[in-house]
């Protein structure tokens, strides 16, 4: 794991930003298209500010989600919502994106259709995560229904989440999904979640599932 601490948080937005974009170019010199995964949440919206005026060829970007609530996209909880409103705006408007909430569908149906396509996406050239206080990514969360497939090597790409205290049902990517990103990396703010982070360097994923796609991550912080 590399850990940036950056300034303050408009920094470290526009750094990030130009690193996910200069990444994303990079592969798109030596592939057709190139998968970016971006997380839901408070966090990555000023990342998205900037990153969706990057020059580069966004009609070749296939965007999906680390994860969903399951809620209409037009739902204030909804990341497909968060996404579609700060990121594919802009030049980053001609990006493909696969949102993973259908209208009308439990989750257990809309994975099974959902399951191939997600898999056809990966490795992702470039993935974005974020990181709860309790060290959760994703919808990886520690006391979920489903963590441990969530976890197992051979797990599908998307899995069902449920876990005490959330009030929607989720749909993650697995870890073996978000681990088999070409280049990953964490955003996170604040002394809270940076204190989470060093208690997730020494324990098992079971407890702190982000340890489960630390190894190789970049870990963008500031207060
Ligand atoms: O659906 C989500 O909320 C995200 O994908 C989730 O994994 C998020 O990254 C963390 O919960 C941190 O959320 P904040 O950025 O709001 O602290």
């Amino acid at each position: 794991m590399k850990l940036l601490e950056y300034a303050d948080p408009d920094m470290l937005a526009i750094d990030l930003a130009n690193k996910l974009a200069g990444e994303l170019a990079a592969a798109l010199m030596h592939e057709d298209r190139a998968t970016l995964i971006v997380p839901g949440g408070s966090t990555p919206g000023p990342v998205f500010d900037d990153l969706c005026a990057a020059d580069l060829d966004w009609s070749r970007v296939d965007v999906l989600l680390s994860d969903e609530r399951w809620v209409p996209q037009d739902d204030p909880a909804s990341n497909a919502g968060l996404v579609r409103s700060r990121l594919l705006v802009d030049r980053a408007a001609a990006a493909r994106f696969l949102p993973f909430h259908v209208e009308g569908e439990t989750p257990e149906n809309a994975l099974t259709a959902l399951q191939d396509r997600v898999e056809a996406h990966l490795p992702a050239a470039v993935a974005l995560l974020g990181m709860g206080d309790d060290m959760h990514t994703a919808s990886l969360f520690p006391r979920a229904d489903n963590l441990r497939l969530a976890l197992d090597p051979h797990a599908p790409a998307l899995v069902e989440m449920r876990a005490p205290g959330l009030e929607h049902t989720r749909v993650s990517l697995s870890a073996r999904a978000l681990a088999s990103s070409l280049s990953l990396h964490v955003v996170i703010t604040g002394p809270d979640k940076r204190a989470a982070l060093e208690r997730a360097l020494n324990l098992p994923p079971q407890e702190a599932p982000i340890a489960a796609v630390l190894d190789d991550a970049v870990v963008h912080w500031a207060e």
